[in-house]
């Protein structure tokens, strides 16, 4: 991916109150595998490495939930700002931070481009978001868009059809968006209250008031809103779904084990996304660490020593230690293999009650320890 070349934040309006989704809890604190929605937007923007500011703006009640999300989840770069009652006069507010010096919040460094990104839209990734930041450098404004689903009609005064749009030559306009910031701090600064209070595009204001055609960047099907309950649901099932799709393979520099490990990653790699990495944990491998901040929850460790345990509490160690919260259940299976002439196991029961002891121990941090011992008989030939 190429690296982006200009000065970049981000804006999460998250001050509604999820009307449509219905119940007391406004839908971006909805827990979503004990996790609250926004949190899921907050970590897809800070696992960007060059978005700066992180703006969340929400509305004055909810201020205090945000920094306790914040705090547990372990965000950074994050700055939370009161919201307004519109989700255009929310936006305002967060760009503001940038632009006015305000009582409540120290005023930011302001870029050049801003992305714009509905908190209640966990799955934006960072391809989707380098395309329109670089459309926005160029054009002055750019957002994601989808085909649409069912074909736009108006309804005449009499509630009969008035007239339908051809479909195919429509788009819906998805997020996120982004924009030079000073073309979209002109558009909040000069637009009317109508358009603060009944507006709901924000590309619309950049054509409006300041002549900027946004550039439209075709976006992926996971970028919709949550906006029902049922929404809520299949969000559950995607995040669900990705922590089963990646697993971390890990040998020792045997070149045996290695040799299995690699037969592993080629056996698995179609169905699964898997990281194979050959290392030392001693090394405290910086790449192991990545992994762990990629948010992979699975873990195969294969090894052929004796006595594991020691590799395997460094596992755990290092996943205590990296910034990630564990925040779902970690699953670590630690495969023992054994090459030998004979048949019979290496591995003693003094070890395996040490390794049913450890997991016990470990699995009141959420991480689950799993065993497999597998003997591979070595023929000679004569
Ligand atoms: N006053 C508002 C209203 C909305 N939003 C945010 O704008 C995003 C998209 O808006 P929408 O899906 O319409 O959210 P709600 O207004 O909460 O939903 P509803 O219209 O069903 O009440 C959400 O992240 C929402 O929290 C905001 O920051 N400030
Ligand atoms: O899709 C969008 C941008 O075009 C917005 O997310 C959408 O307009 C928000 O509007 P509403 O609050 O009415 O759902």
């Amino acid at each position: 991916m190429e690296p982006v070349s200009a000065a970049v934040s981000a804006v999460l309006p998250a001050g509604g109150s999820g009307e449509r989704l219905g119940g007391a809890t406004p839908k971006q604190f909805c827990g979503l595998q004990g996790r609250p929605l926004v949190s899921y937007a907050v970590r897809a923007m800070e696992r960007v490495s060059w978005i700066s500011d992180i703006i969340v703006v929400v509305s004055p009640e909810n201020i205090e939930t945000m920094k306790s999300i914040i705090e547990k989840y372990g965000h950074k770069r994050v700055t939370v700002v009161k919201g307004g009652i519109t989700r255009h006069r929310s936006i305002f507010n967060g760009l503001k931070v940038f632009a006015e010096n305000q009582s409540s919040n120290r005023l930011l460094q302001k870029p050049e481009v801003v992305i714009i990104h509905d908190a209640v839209r966990p799955f934006v990734e960072e391809d989707i978001l380098l395309k329109v930041v670089t459309a926005a450098k160029e054009h002055g404004a750019a957002g994601a868009i989808r085909p649409l689903v069912s074909t736009v009609i108006a309804s005449g005064e009499d509630g009969c059809l008035d007239h339908s749009l051809e479909r195919a030559r429509y788009r819906a306009s998805e997020m996120p968006q982004a924009f030079l910031f000073d073309v979209i701090y002109e558009a909040y600064q000069q637009c009317t209250d109508h358009d603060l209070d009944y507006g709901t595009e924000c590309l619309h204001l950049a054509l409006k008031y300041c002549k900027t055609n946004a550039k439209l960047v075709e976006g992926t099907a996971d970028l919709w809103k949550v906006t029902y309950k049922r929404d809520l649901y299949a969000a559950e099932s995607i995040i669900k779904d990705n922590l089963s799709q990646q697993i971390c393979i890990i040998t020792d520099l045997k070149e045996a084990v290695a040799q299995v490990g690699f037969l592993l990653h080629e056996s698995l790699k179609s169905q699964v996304k898997v990281e194979a990495i050959s290392i030392s944990l001693r090394k405290n491998d910086s790449h192991l660490q990545n992994i762990f901040s990629g948010e992979c929850y699975n873990f195969l460790c294969i090894n052929d020593k004796e006595y594991a345990t020691e590799e395997i509490q460094q596992l755990v160690d290092m996943l205590e230690k990296s910034n990630i919260p564990l925040l779902y259940p970690v699953i670590l299976i630690l495969v023992h293999l054994s090459i030998s002439e004979n048949i019979s196991f290496s591995i003693g029961l003094e070890e395996l009650t040490k390794i049913k002891k450890f997991a016990r121990e470990v699995k009141k941090k959420n991480i689950l320890v799993y065993g497999l011992l597998i003997q591979c008989k070595v023929f000679f030939l004569p």
